[in-house]
């Protein structure tokens, strides 16, 4: 063990690009990292951006390989594209999707010892940036967090296509950024080591919070025009604070409960089917109720993500306050060790984290009705 004194640190991509269209740059920008590329995108997301990336490729002189994916970032994916990387003698992989795509890319680029390139499609993650990947079972059950040694080269998001995918996917990343500030807050008083390896800075930490901010700001204008299909400086504010600020915060500012109470619920069968993001904004009302947060800032909160529309009770994931054995088998998981909850200031137990799971239910439906905001909608897993 190292007895040096630890260190502060943030890391990030090699280059950030957003914009309207910008996914006729993906060749030019992809060149100067590798000449042959494997491109990983599932079905679903080469028929809407196949004859771009072709047309991108072929004007930076290219050549161009596609695989398709699956629905998990799995064990078995990972090592699948790894030996296609190998195969084709790749020497650049590109992830085109979301999220699960792109960690498996990630995952497989550093198993292959060649660099890699994130096209998030949707903005419904901070998984782009980081220099992790989250594995999962075959059943969609969080397995491990793999780091790597450096970040993607490029991360590119066209901004036209986020806006034109479904409004559900820009609400889910809004969930995955909220939770950004709520965790690197939490790190920030313990001064735990954050997922960059290091202490926090006050760069990591501010920019959670500037993500934060820009949310609050921008969600609700940004999710009415993405219903649309518009792209408006709230929608480029919120995909940005979606993908970068939320990525570099949530890595370099540390995660603390909400994110291990979202790896918890994947144990939960009755979650299956719900976005990363959804299950995360369960983990940050869960956080602040464990926080003993302001009672004020805990129905902002909640009627902030209502109108986001975002889960804030067990029925809108599919349980209820009855299934104690399931948010036990949740609660250990959250709590397992090695887990991000043990950033938090103060020690979670298993019956504490149980009881702030079954007390959200109460307070967020009287939140709601206080604001005249609608009833919960329980989710039916498929
Ligand atoms: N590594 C990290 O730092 C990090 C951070 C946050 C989340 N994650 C991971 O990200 C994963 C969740 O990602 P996700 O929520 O993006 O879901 P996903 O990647 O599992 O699924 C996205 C789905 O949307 C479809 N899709 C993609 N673009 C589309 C478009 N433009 N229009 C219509 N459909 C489109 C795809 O075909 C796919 O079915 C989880 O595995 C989570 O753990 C990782
Ligand atoms: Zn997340």
């Amino acid at each position: 063990m190292s007895t040096s004194h630890p260190i502060r640190t943030v890391i990030s991509p090699g280059r950030y690009a957003q914009g309207r269209g910008a996914l006729s740059r993906l060749g030019e920008l992809t060149k100067p990292i590798g000449s042959k590329p494997l491109v990983v995108a599932d079905d679903v997301v080469w028929g809407l951006v196949g004859d771009q990336v072709t047309a991108s490729f072929a004007d930076a002189d290219l050549p161009l390989t596609r695989d398709g994916f699956g629905v998990y970032a799995t064990a078995k994916a990972v090592e699948t594209i790894a030996a296609r990387i190998a195969e084709v003698g790749a020497d650049v992989v590109v992830g085109v999707g979301g999220g699960s795509v792109i960690d498996a890319v990630k995952a497989a680029g550093h198993l292959a010892g060649i660099r890699w390139v994130s096209v998030p499609t949707v903005a419904s993650t901070d998984a782009p940036c980081s220099a992790l990947s989250v594995i999962y079972s075959e059943e969609g059950a969080f397995e491990e967090y793999r780091f790597f040694p450096h970040n993607p080269d490029l991360v590119l998001v066209d901004s036209q296509l986020v806006a034109n995918a479904p409004v559900k996917f820009l609400v889910a990343g809004v969930g995955d950024a909220l939770a950004t500030w709520i965790e690197a807050r939490a790190v920030a008083t313990t001064d735990a080591t954050t997922m960059a390896g290091g202490l926090p800075t006050m760069t990591g930490t501010a920019l959670a919070r500037l993500s934060w901010d820009a949310l609050w700001e921008n969600a609700l204008p940004a999710i009415a025009a993405v219903r649309e299909h518009l792209v408006t400086p709230a929608v480029e504010k919120v995909i940005e604070a979606n993908t970068l600020l939320s990525g570099l915060g949530f890595e370099s500012g540390g995660l603390a409960a909400a994110h291990a109470i979202h790896n918890g619920l994947t144990a939960a069968p009755q979650t299956h089917g719900l976005t990363h993001g959804q299950k995360v904004n369960i983990g940050s009302v869960t956080q602040l109720v464990l926080e003993g947060a302001p009672t004020q800032e805990v129905r902002d909160f909640i009627e902030f993500t209502t109108r986001v529309g975002l889960p804030n009770t067990l029925t809108e994931i599919g349980l209820t306050t009855d299934d104690v054995d399931d948010l036990t088998r949740v609660a250990e998981a959250a709590t397992a060790e090695g887990e991000t909850i043990h950033a938090m200031p103060f020690t979670v137990r298993v019956p504490e984290l149980v009881d702030a799971l079954r007390s959200i239910e109460g307070f967020a439906r009287q939140v709601r009705a206080d604001a005249g905001l609608p009833e919960p909608v329980p989710h039916r897993a498929h």
